[in-house]
């Protein structure tokens, strides 16, 4: 396939905002150019590798923007104020090299194949010098390809590529392409174990989707997630009139992966944190399997008392977004295990809670490093409470319950009301705090005159694949939080709005979504004006009253990780019903 058959197929994708419509002109790119699709599935979100690879192409836009002086003869100034108008260095690549460039020898065009070789090529340009050979690569690709290519080359090279095509969009077009008779879940699931899209591209085209998906040692898998509901009692009945209750630590989710000696361990959001843990890579080493995946939480101590530090207090009070190998320095780290997922060979997600639990403990041996979650199991909520309540007193934030029944196994990537979490309500509040993603911003005013004041948030309906408008926000900021957005929006800012963002209220800037940021809220709303969970409740959307930023950017979550639609759905529906209890006593 040629790169400008590929353009093509980017600018028909960047010039829709509607979702069916994109996914079928992805069907058809990987259904026409099935050979190359192991290719097609990264680069159609400008990537070259899944994302727990860690790979980046890292040219600075300093690099790219000498790049395009040279070839053009542009000046800085020049430059300067093209940026300033595009907010876009593709853009802005493009309008330079159509006033003329050094053109090339031979006129051979660029293919995709020859292109992704050379992305990947850059990525593993290191060290010292490098920044000159990749200034020298990128001046050849450009030399070799029209402005149009030119304007798509730039945007993948800087990371900037945002053509609205999510991870769910390319499983939904390659389930569409190669096996449409089949269950979207069941794609979803071998994604959820092995989140690639090649790697699921190539189980589609060689029928291979429905033998069992399961982990593999040293693949991140996307981890098992909670619903939440407002009472214990509710919770027990939810799961069968009998749950197991565990501790909920309040501390960075840590999937630990070993075989033999080889042991690394990844974050929520899969990425790579071995260099962050060496003392529990340690004593993992110790752990009696050849093979095993663990799941737990990463916890500070207090190397004193062995007293367990809330996580986001640590962070928070030294001012800084979940920065684990600093504190890791004074504070010492623990591990609270609660679940394993394969063991020599063996995968164990399709083992129940009560199997997996019990191979844990079989498995892995206690020491002051690594423990396992303190847990009871259950019918009665009077129980449930007291132990509830122990857990507040231990320094955790409450309880995560967990279905004991034959089909409780070990979901990857999903809530699906096997574990229910719960946390300590507080009266007139939403108990638990939301993860939200940022879509817009509003200038400030008065004191915050010259930085952002307020921003607009969203939820992820995975449903549509879109994030829908839920509240401005203007609360809870410092002052340095709010000259810190700037860097954190530097290149997210545009004017138009981003092809999979739902909103009515129009913010002084859009923000492409990839930021998460942690708010609490009053309650939820009727809103004439946001867009959330809009198609379940009506004819109005849901709105959060009086949200205020809890100082904590979550940078471990990936955007379509963030609060639901749907679960603000369900928070809303709950505080119906608790304030209808209310008014009938
Ligand atoms: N015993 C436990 N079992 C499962 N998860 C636990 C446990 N203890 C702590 N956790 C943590 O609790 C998280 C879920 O609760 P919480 O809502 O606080 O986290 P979140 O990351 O904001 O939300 P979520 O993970 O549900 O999207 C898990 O991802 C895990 O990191």
């Amino acid at each position: 396939m040629l790169l400008s058959e590929f353009v093509d197929y980017l600018d028909r994708i960047s010039g829709t905002s509607k979702r069916l419509e994109m996914n079928e002109i992805m069907k058809q790119l990987f259904l026409e150019h099935r050979d190359e699709v192991d290719i097609l599935a990264y680069l159609i979100q400008g990537k070259v590798a899944p994302d727990y690879s860690g790979l980046e192409i890292g040219i600075s836009e300093k690099t790219v923007m000498r790049v395009l002086r040279n070839l053009t003869g542009a000046t800085e100034n020049e430059e300067i104020s093209l940026f300033a108008k595009t907010g876009d260095l593709g853009e802005m690549a493009e309008e330079l090299l159509s006033r003329g460039k050094q053109t090339s020898f031979f006129n051979e065009p660029l293919t995709l194949d020859e292109f992704f070789k050379i992305l990947l090529k850059m990525t593993g340009v290191k060290g010292q010098g490098s920044s000159g050979t990749k200034e020298a690569m990128l001046t050849d690709l450009l030399i070799r390809s029209t402005k149009r290519e030119s304007k798509y080359i730039v945007k993948i090279i800087t990371g900037n590529l945002r053509v609205g095509v999510s991870d769910a969009s390319i499983i939904t077009a390659l389930r569409l392409a190669f096996k449409p008779e089949i269950e979207q879940s069941e794609v979803e699931d071998a994604f959820n174990f092995h989140p690639d899209p090649a790697y699921v591209a190539n189980l589609l085209l060689n029928d291979r989707i429905n033998e069992s998906a399961g982990p593999t040692p040293f693949i991140p898998i996307k981890v098992m997630l909670a619903e939440r509901l407002q009472s214990l009692a509710q919770i027990i009945e939810k799961l069968g009139g009998i749950a197991a209750l565990e501790y909920k630590y309040d501390g960075l989710r840590i999937q630990i992966h070993k075989r033999g000696n080889e042991i690394r361990t990844f974050s929520r959001g899969n990425e790579e944190t071995t260099k962050q843990f060496p003392e529990i890579i340690e004593t993992v080493r110790k752990v009696n399997a050849d093979t095993v995946i663990l799941d737990g939480e990463a916890v500070p101590v207090n190397s004193e008392t062995g007293e367990i530090y809330p996580f986001q207090d640590v962070s928070r009070r030294r001012g800084r977004i979940y920065d684990l190998p600093e504190v890791s320095e004074e504070i010492p780290i623990m591990v609270f295990l609660f679940d394993i997922i394969y063991l020599n060979g063996v995968p164990l997600n399709g083992k129940s809670y009560t199997e997996r639990r019990k191979m844990l403990l079989e498995t892995v041996g206690e020491n002051d490093r690594l423990k396992f979650a303190t847990q009871i199991i259950t019918k009665s909520s009077e129980e449930a409470e007291k132990f509830f309540e122990t857990s507040i007193e231990s320094g955790c934030e409450g309880i995560v319950a967990k279905s004991v029944q034959e089909n409780s196994i070990y979901r990857a990537g999903n809530r699906g009301w096997l574990w229910i979490k719960f946390k300590r309500d507080y009266q007139n509040e939403i108990s638990d705090t939301l993860d939200l993603v940022v879509i817009g911003a509003f200038y400030g005013h008065g004191r915050r005159k010259g930085s952002f004041g307020a921003l607009l948030l969203a939820s992820y309906n995975r449903e549509r694949d879109m994030f829908e408008s839920v509240c401005k926000i203007g609360s809870g900021f410092t002052d340095e939080n709010l000259s810190e957005m700037k860097v954190i929006f530097s290149n997210l800012i545009t004017d138009k709005k981003p092809s999979n963002v739902d909103s009515e209220m129009i913010p002084d800037v859009w923000i492409y979504p990839e930021k998460v940021i942690q708010i609490k809220g009053a309650e939820i709303t009727l809103s004439p004006v946001h867009t959330c969970a809009k198609e379940l409740v009506g004819k109005n959307g849901l709105a959060i009253r009086f949200p205020r930023f809890t100082g904590t950017w979550r940078t471990d979550k990936k955007v379509e990780d963030c609060t639901s639609s749907v679960e603000i759905y369900e928070l809303f529906k709950m505080q119906k019903k608790t304030s209808y209890k209310e008014d009938s006593n």
